[in-house]
């Protein structure tokens, strides 16, 4: 099956320009102009006015499956990412049971494998069961097809066992992914401790619960030589302990999420659980330290950490609703709109964060339209306004403080090894 996409705006080697690209086989064949008149095709795809973009990379996702399959579930999941314009996905290992042996990682393996609408690689665990200090089987899981290593939702605690987790992630050549936070400085606050928590008279959560273990674990990697990468990066402390930690030359690096970069503390004007989530959004300072971080090269890559909860459970109050917001599906449309449309950043660079960094930073063969990489290619309309509704979401979850946001960067197609993972209704 041979297929053409036509006259678009491509994105090849760091330059926008009108190209076309022959699939063949699941793979690009070729990239150039006026292909359609030296080949014969089976199915020309005009993306004429189009954007041709290498299909985005999202290394921070939540599934639910098994375990809260009412949240959602790898098929919803990964058509929700399809929609938002992402080819490949990280699946976290928060789900119950939790894949923190290979018997588990392979049954985990299996179901991404049937369901994925997308490509799709796995987080095992460092601990079993994402808590206490029992390292689970590191060479085992890595074996047994592990991505890397997280106890994403939660922070591992005692610094030996993070200590001794880095020592065998770095031999076995694997990353430890952290999500960040010391449980004895969060003092069962929803919201960034501030001016904001204090207004409104909800428990806050120190951002130093953040910076303090980042603070640890770059100090464990600088003595392990493991490579580090903090999840979902939310304070210009942070920022600052990682900036420093590069220049003398640690292996760590990390991401930042869209809602961190889009929202602070300011936006919450009353008990919203939309606008809960984990790390919660920081100050307006915050905010900016984490654009500067991503310009200035400290913060890598952009990742959506899209965590879907039902309906019921975000209507609560911010004081019982569980932390987290869905991401895959508004990602590219909210910051192409907020941050490109503005000039702040350039199309390339936010394509760079969300595709092409990721790849690399994860050895990845991924985010970059060339001949012979996989055939992962999203078609976006960057002129034609519309609004975010929870109607056109794929995922289960509804829980996005970003529904109702007039946006451009619709997603027309996505295709994944050359085949359609999502086209948008006419
Ligand atoms: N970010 C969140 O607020 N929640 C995530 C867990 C996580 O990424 O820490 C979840 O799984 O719901
Ligand atoms: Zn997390």
């Amino acid at each position: 099956m041979k297929r053409l996409i036509k006259n678009g705006q491509c994105l090849v080697n760091g330059h926008l320009q009108v190209r076309d690209i022959l699939i063949a086989d699941g793979k690009i064949a070729k990239i150039g102009q006026h292909l359609s008149a030296q080949t014969p095709v089976d199915q020309i795809i005009d993306a004429q006015g189009l954007f041709v973009s290498p299909g985005l990379v999202d290394v921070h996702v939540h599934l639910r499956e098994p375990g809260q399959t009412a949240k959602e579930t790898v098929k919803t999941g990964s058509l929700a990412a399809a929609h938002g314009g992402y080819t490949t996905i990280a699946a976290m290992p928060n789900v119950i049971p939790a894949p923190d042996t290979s018997e588990r990682l392979k049954a985990m393996l299996a179901l991404n494998q049937r369901d994925g609408a997308v490509h799709m690689v796995q987080y095992a665990t460092i601990t079993t069961d994402r808590g206490g200090d029992e390292l689970v089987d590191m060479a085992g899981l890595k074996a047994a097809g592990a991505f890397a290593f997280s106890n994403d939702g939660n922070g591992v605690q005692t610094a030996g066992t993070m200590y001794q987790a880095m020592q065998q992630a770095a031999q076995l050549n694997m990353a430890v992914v952290a999500h960040a936070e010391d449980d004895s400085l969060t003092f069962g606050g929803v919201m960034h401790e501030g001016n904001v928590s204090k207004r409104l008279g909800l428990p806050g959560i120190p951002s130093v619960s953040e910076t303090a273990q980042v603070a640890r674990d770059v100090a464990l990697a600088a003595a392990t030589g493991a490579h580090y990468h903090v999840c979902h990066v939310s304070s210009a402390a942070t920022v600052q302990v990682i900036r420093a930690a590069k220049a003398a030359g640690v292996n760590v690096t990390c991401e930042v999420s869209p809602h961190h970069l889009l929202l602070s503390d300011e936006d919450i004007t009353s008990d919203n659980a939309m606008l809960k989530m984990n790390p919660p959004l920081g100050s307006e300072q915050d905010r900016r330290a984490l654009i500067t971080g991503l310009l200035d090269g400290t913060i890598d890559l952009i990742a959506t950490d899209h965590a879907p909860h039902t309906d019921a459970e975000k209507a609560q109050s911010m004081l019982k609703a569980p932390f987290g917001i869905t991401g895959s599906e508004t990602a590219f449309a909210m910051l192409y709109t907020k941050f490109v449309k503005t000039g702040l950043f350039s199309l390339v660079q936010l394509i760079n964060w969300m595709a092409a960094s990721p790849a690399a930073r994860f050895g990845l063969n991924a985010g970059q339209l060339m001949a012979g990489a996989p055939a992962d290619v999203v078609l976006f309309d960057l002129t034609t306004p519309f609004t975010i509704q929870a109607a056109d979401f794929l995922s289960k979850g509804h829980n996005s403080p970003f529904i109702g946001q007039q946006v451009l960067g619709k997603t027309i197609r996505t295709l994944v090894s050359g085949k359609d993972a999502y086209i948008s209704r006419p």
